[in-house]
């Protein structure tokens, strides 16, 4: 009975963990085998379209019909250089800004027409795992968002193996400082992400500022198909390597970090969106999910929004367009008109 008794409580401790709640206890991934991670956390595994030729047709637009020819894991960056030598072609670009003196530490600024002082900034981190990825094709929200007055930065980061995940949330964060520190007089700087990026803005939400000598004007986050909780993600192929222990997995996890010291937002008015397209996989979307609830505990302004018929890729390809719903909140939450 005693050796029972012992038993259970071991095994019930050892499902709770520091953060002073027992649901990681009943994460679903920690049942999962090894193979069924790195299914649930490969995006391209769960896309409809892509590389079909429906993908193409849709994004004809954007695309070029040699498209088939490139593998489905090249084509997202493949169509992000379409995009962003549209995006540049208009002319109104600061390329190659530096933030840091750091080589990788550069942004592109995009200009709308009628440049003011007053200007809101959407300032956007792009995906790929830490490993890949370039602001070079990312440009994606530049053109509708440039035509409403916004301006559009696209930030450079050192991904791995030069830069550490530690490395990445510093250059971020001197990145907002910079914008802040060049355009004092913004309208409000919003935070968007893709994937990995959505994981770095999130990562944000901690930045202590004081040490920067100066407070962005932050109005919002735009979190697009994110990784939040990076534990799961240190039992991946792919993402092992970025990730040796259990620490860093944790210092790095926003969703981690907010359960076990929950951070008050400095502006309350601040808004945050958490997006995941209806063909993210199961852990994707649970990942948001959890993110989204946990920010809600926390007092933050936050929302939630699931995508229709989009999957991880498609969620941010179709900000080329004004009509998308996506485009049509960044613009109304950017003009406060929700
Ligand atoms: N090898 C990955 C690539 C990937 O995850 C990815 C590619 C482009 C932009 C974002 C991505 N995911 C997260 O950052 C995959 O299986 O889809």
């Amino acid at each position: 009975m005693c050796v029972w008794w012992y038993m259970c409580v071991w095994w019930y401790k050892a499902g709770m963990d520091v953060s002073g709640g027992n649901h990681r206890h009943e994460a679903p991934w920690k049942r999962m085998s090894k193979e069924e991670l790195d299914n649930q956390y490969s995006p391209s595994r769960w896309v409809v379209r892509l590389g079909a030729e429906e993908a193409m047709r849709t994004y004809s637009q954007i695309g070029n019909e040699a498209g088939l020819e490139v593998p489905p894991a090249h084509l997202p960056h493949f169509i992000g250089e379409e995009v962003t030598k549209r995006a540049r072609a208009t002319g109104r670009s600061l390329l190659n800004v530096p933030y840091g003196d750091g080589d990788g530490e550069k942004l592109d600024i995009y200009l709308p027409e009628a440049v003011s002082e007053a200007m809101p900034f959407l300032v956007f981190f792009h995906g790929g795992y830490w490993q890949s990825g370039s602001k070079d094709t990312s440009a994606f929200m530049v053109n509708p968002l440039t035509a409403q007055g916004v301006a559009v930065v696209i930030v450079a980061y050192d991904i791995a193996p030069k830069g550490t995940l530690d490395q990445m949330v510093d250059q971020v964060t001197q990145s907002i400082v910079f914008v802040q520190k060049q355009y004092p007089g913004n309208q409000g700087i919003y935070l968007c992400g893709h994937s990995a990026g959505a994981h770095l803005a999130a990562m944000m939400l901690l930045a202590d500022w004081t040490k920067h000598g100066v407070t962005p004007n932050l109005k919002g986050f735009f979190l697009l198909s994110g990784v939040y909780d990076l534990e799961p993600i240190m039992h991946t192929s792919e993402n092992a390597p970025l990730l040796p222990a259990l620490e860093d997995a944790q210092r790095n996890s926003p969703l981690w970090q907010l359960e076990t010291a929950p951070t008050q937002p400095a502006d309350p008015a601040c808004r945050i969106l958490v997006t995941v397209g209806q063909h993210d996989s199961p852990e994707f979307h649970r990942q948001s999910r959890e993110f989204y609830q946990t920010l809600c505990q926390g007092g933050w302004k936050a929302s939630f929004e699931e995508l229709h018929d989009m999957d991880h890729f498609e969620i941010l390809w179709n900000l080329t367009q004004e009509d998308y719903v996506l485009t049509q909140i960044i613009l109304k939450t950017i003009f406060q008109e929700s």
